[in-house]
């Protein structure tokens, strides 16, 4: 089942610029990271042409970054990657040609009434991984779960995802009714080189989210190795994102996983200073661990959205009929004390948007955020807010962004959300790194038309958030680590 490892990637920075070595070329850029003036702290973009792909440097979703993750330990080495997994990019021709690689990839798209993908994203996220394994001769079995389907359900079928899979990458995309059993198999043995076999929605098995270990196995027993490309699903333990891992090796990243932790992990922990963070979204009971962890790691933390009228109740300010969650307010004062107390410059925003009920069409008032009167609702930041915040975005060198300023969803009250999201595109123009951290603040950005000028867009929600909040993904620590290598 499991075939031979390849050699382990390089995992520790060049001690000179003559740094020179016959191992992967994704470690051999890692050196040239060094020199990157977009990215001089983290890694380099690297156009995945150099890698054998299409697409261009310009696209978040065609690039891939490698980020070294650098601590240093002070006894003669130059510094060893810190959680390194090991990446799909280490493995050659020698690993992966006549091989079956089972992909878990998350292909979690949204569909219509009509079973049209309405959002892509999700698929093209993916292509990379899926093409560098075909080029290399390997046989793809491709895994997804979409939708949450109690047993077998056909409208939660991967079907309709074959002919945009195969219209990316240029091939005939075999599709499977089963993702285990003997059909599966047959079709399995018939894959030539570079063939690419979907597999059916693995969440029709109830064995799939509980982790069943009888499961994986028969998941596994369909392929030689394992690559986990499914960011969006890491921080599931499930049977196809991690009990596979026990019985496939090697267990890799692929492309996207890598991608999502270089920024979501290592931009955030070693950032570029001054590092911005922008904390939007309903509830500040949902952001707590993000804001928290977070208030760590950054110089300047913007909050926005609806947990702002929490912290403005807690300082005595008057909401009128704001949201506001009343067991959260003792909570928003440490919070602010903690941000004092660490010389985190917080702001909150000074005017917002008030409107008269919760509707697209409600009367809307600009108001200090003093002055907001009963019977009123703060459903956005106001036009001062958003020239504080840019200001305060300005001088950044990373920002981080999650959720939105105000109910975008509301023409009316997406003026904040949008302001930020164009501000963030001109600081990426710049040079900026600018990572938007998953959920609405990506669909805010994609409804701007900046998307493609980020330097990260998540491709997870819950996942991204997990990341933030410093928790570990099951569907990456199961995968084979990085042996350092001392320079
Ligand atoms: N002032 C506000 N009042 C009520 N809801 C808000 C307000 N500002 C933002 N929201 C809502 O917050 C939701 C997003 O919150 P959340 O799920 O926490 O963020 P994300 O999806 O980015 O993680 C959006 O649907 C938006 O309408
Ligand atoms: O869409 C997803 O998550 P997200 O909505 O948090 O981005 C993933 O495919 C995970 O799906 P799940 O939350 O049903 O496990």
């Amino acid at each position: 089942m499991a075939s031979a490892t390849s050699p382990t990637s390089l995992s520790l920075l060049p001690s000179s610029s003559s740094f020179s070595s016959s191992r992967s070329r994704s470690s051999v850029q890692v050196a040239a990271s060094l020199s990157s003036p977009r990215f001089p702290n983290l890694g380099l973009r690297v156009p995945l042409r150099r890698l054998g792909f299409s697409g261009t440097a310009a696209d978040p979703l065609f690039s891939y970054h490698v980020a070294p993750k650098i601590r240093g330990n002070g006894k003669g080495l130059r510094g060893v990657v810190s959680m390194a997994k090991k990446s799909v990019g280490d493995l050659t021709v020698a690993d992966l040609k006549g091989k079956k690689v089972f992909v878990r990839a998350d292909l979690n798209v949204p569909l219509d009434d009509s079973q049209n993908i309405t959002d892509d994203t999700r698929i093209r996220a993916a292509i990379p991984t899926i093409k560098y394994l075909i080029e290399k001769g390997a046989k793809v079995i491709l895994s997804s779960h979409l939708g949450r389907p109690k047993g077998v359900t056909p409208k939660f079928s991967l079907a309709p995802l074959v002919p945009r899979l195969s219209e990316l990458l240029g091939i005939k995309v075999e599709k499977a009714d089963d993702c285990i059993g003997p059909d599966v198999e047959k079709i399995v043995a018939a894959l030539p080189e570079g063939g690419v076999l979907l597999l059916e929605n693995v969440r029709f098995y109830k064995e799939e989210e509980k982790n069943e270990p009888e499961f994986a196995k028969k998941l596994a027993s369909l392929a030689d190795l394992y690559v986990n490309d499914a960011f969006g699903t890491a921080h599931r333990a499930h049977a196809s994102t991690e009990g596979v891992t026990k019985f496939l090796k090697p267990s890799v990243a692929g492309f996207l996983l890598q991608k999502e932790l270089d920024y979501l992990v290592g931009a955030v922990s070693n950032p570029k200073r001054p590092f911005a963070s922008i904390v939007g979204g309903s509830k500040v009971s949902s952001k707590i661990g993000v804001i928290e962890s977070l208030l760590e790691k950054c110089d300047i933390l913007l909050l926005g959205g609806g947990m702002i009228f929490t912290f403005y109740k807690a300082q005595g300010l008057s909401v009128g009929s704001s949201l506001v969650e009343e067991d959260k307010l003792e909570l928003a004062t440490s919070l602010l004390a903690k941000a004092k107390a660490k010389g985190v410059s917080l702001l909150l925003p000074t005017d917002v948007i008030i409107a008269d009920k919760f509707a697209p069409d409600a009367n809307s008032k600009v108001v200090p955020a003093s002055a907001i009167p009963d019977g009123w609702m703060g459903l956005d930041i106001g036009p001062d807010s958003v020239k504080t915040f840019s200001d305060a975005l300005e001088t950044t060198k990373t920002v981080i962004w999650n959720g939105p300023m105000g109910v975008f969803e509301f023409e009316k009250f997406a003026v904040g959300t949008e302001s930020i999201a164009k501000k963030l595109a001109e600081l990426s123009g710049k040079g900026v790194t600018t990572i938007i951290g998953g959920g609405d603040s990506v669909a805010a950005v994609e409804k701007v038309g900046v998307a493609d000028v980020m330097s990260h867009i998540s491709t997870g929600g819950g996942a991204s958030l997990e990341l933030l909040e410093g928790k570990e993904l099951p569907g990456v620590l199961a995968l084979d680590e990085v042996i350092p290598v001392p320079v």
